[in-house]
């Protein structure tokens, strides 16, 4: 079943690249979300991205308590193309005039192959966008906030492991070291974690050399004997052949969409691995684009709410406990119970 309010296709006129732009839900309010360039075996599989990311997204919104809808855009490159290569310009004005089309319905963002530049020159075509650098009235980069409240979530998961949310010293095992990845390292190390990291980029072990951080390859990483596992690279990793031979207490981390497939999550459960859904641990980003941009918080009142996810963590570990179910059963009855209260004030005779 459809359950997406409004899904745009398109070949771009000037670019002749598939934008796809997926509207989940605007119940809670107009929907936002970030702008995916990635390369896909065929643009279907970025259609298919495009309709996962949206519905996380309306989740992330509501499990945060803000008034935004769920929305993602993707464009699918080549699985042979260099982002390089591409005339980014013709791509962001492809993706902005589908914008625009939607009437202020979807707002973008920055996501994985974007950044507050290119919202930059979105923003020459429409109004409807987040996360322009700060010079030109955005907020800007969205990863320091997200690697921000991804700290704030490891914190409760290692209090609910072992009774204290202090990290010095504690396991973390953590992939990606990309924009999210290399802030959520560098703010691990000064809390005194034992970190272990990895990236498919080799250049990227400098990082792990400046912060004294163990390196290991991304294949091995996943199977490390760690305290919590943190993806911060892309989705997928984790899949019912590698849930078996993990040795982790706990994976919490940013990447959106981790789990290969949902039976995953019950594998991870079965193995009393506790993991924290990834709409939960990577939603600092859009906590501080919202209400900043939104309901014009000051910085601090946005970090204050950024930082208050470690209580919903909390929270959610202890339904989790109380209800003997899972966390992400919980986030997901959390994040349903804002989206059922905002469906019956807008229902006629609610
Ligand atoms: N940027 C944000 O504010 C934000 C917000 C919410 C969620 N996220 C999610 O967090 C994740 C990281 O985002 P980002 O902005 O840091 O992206 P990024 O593209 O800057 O970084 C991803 C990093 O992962 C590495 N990588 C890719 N595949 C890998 C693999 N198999 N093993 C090890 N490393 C691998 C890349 O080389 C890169 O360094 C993404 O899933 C993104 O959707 C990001």
């Amino acid at each position: 079943m459809l359950d997406h309010e409004q899904i745009l296709i398109r070949r771009g006129p000037r670019s002749g690249l598939p934008v796809i732009l997926a509207v989940h839900s605007t119940v809670l309010g107009p929907a936002a979300g970030g702008l995916r360039l990635w390369r896909y075996p065929d643009w279907r599989d970025g259609l298919s991205d495009a309709l996962r990311l949206s519905a996380a997204m309306t989740l992330k919104f509501a499990a945060a308590g803000l008034a935004i809808g769920g929305g993602k855009t993707v464009v699918a490159l080549p699985h042979d193309a260099q982002p390089d290569s591409i005339a980014r310009h013709d791509v962001l004005y492809d993706v902005a005039e589908a914008i625009d089309s939607l009437g202020g319905k979807y707002a973008v963002g920055p996501d994985v192959g974007t950044t507050p530049d290119d919202m930059a020159v979105i923003g020459e075509v429409t109004t409807h966008v987040f996360c322009k650098p700060q010079a030109l009235g955005g907020s800007g980069d969205s990863s320091p906030h997200t690697a921000r409240g991804t700290l704030a979530a490891l914190r409760a998961v290692t209090r609910h492991l072992y009774g204290d949310p202090s990290l010095k010293g504690r396991r973390m095992a953590l992939i990606g070291l990309g924009h999210v990845g290399e802030h959520l390292a560098r703010l691990l190390a000064a809390e005194g974690a034992d970190l272990t990291v990895t990236d498919i980029d080799p250049a990227k072990r400098s990082i792990a050399d400046e912060l004294g951080a163990a390196w290991q390859s991304p294949e091995d990483i996943l199977t490390t004997d760690a305290d919590i596992l943190i993806p911060a690279a892309l989705g997928g990793v984790l899949t019912p052949q590698v849930v078996p031979n993990l040795r982790c207490r706990a994976i919490t981390g940013p990447a959106n969409n981790q789990l290969d497939t949902a039976e995953v999550g019950d594998l991870l459960h079965q193995r009393g691995i506790t993991w924290i859904p990834d709409y939960i641990a990577s939603a600092g980003g859009v906590i501080n684009a919202g209400t900043t941009e939104l309901h014009g918080f000051t910085p601090d009142q946005a970090l204050t709410r950024v930082n208050a996810i470690e209580s919903t963590v909390t929270d959610l570990l202890t339904t989790a406990t109380t209800l003997g179910i899972t966390p992400a059963q919980a986030a997901h009855d959390l994040a349903h119970r804002h989206l059922r209260t905002a469906k019956a004030q807008h229902t006629p005779g609610a």
